[in-house]
């Protein structure tokens, strides 16, 4: 099943600089490790914005949930998702 996933990051802006490139060291490993499992399929940045755009191909809600919700940036995020159904033009 395929998710829309619009990711904002909003890190706080007094926390240390080093505790930021921890976290986003996590996020990056933890980020690759699913795209090499192929259920992160695309992800984008969002010119201009410390955001981006992603494509989950997972099983179900709940299982990109538990992904989403393991994301070392969770606390510091605003996530929307919606869920892809076939176009009837697809081809
Ligand atoms: O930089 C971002 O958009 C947040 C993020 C998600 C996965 C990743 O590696 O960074």
């Amino acid at each position: 099943m395929l998710f829309h996933v619009a990711m904002e990051v909003n890190l706080p802006p007094d926390m240390p600089k080093a505790e930021a490139d921890d976290i986003k060291a996590r996020e990056k490993a933890y980020a690759q490790a699913l795209m090499r499992t192929g259920k992160w399929p695309h992800i984008w940045r969002v010119a201009g914005r410390y955001a981006n755009i992603s494509v989950f191909d997972v099983a179900d809600a709940d299982e990109l949930h538990a992904l989403l919700s393991g994301l070392p940036l969770f606390p510091y995020m605003d996530i929307e998702v919606t869920a892809l159904a076939r176009h009837p033009s697809a081809i």
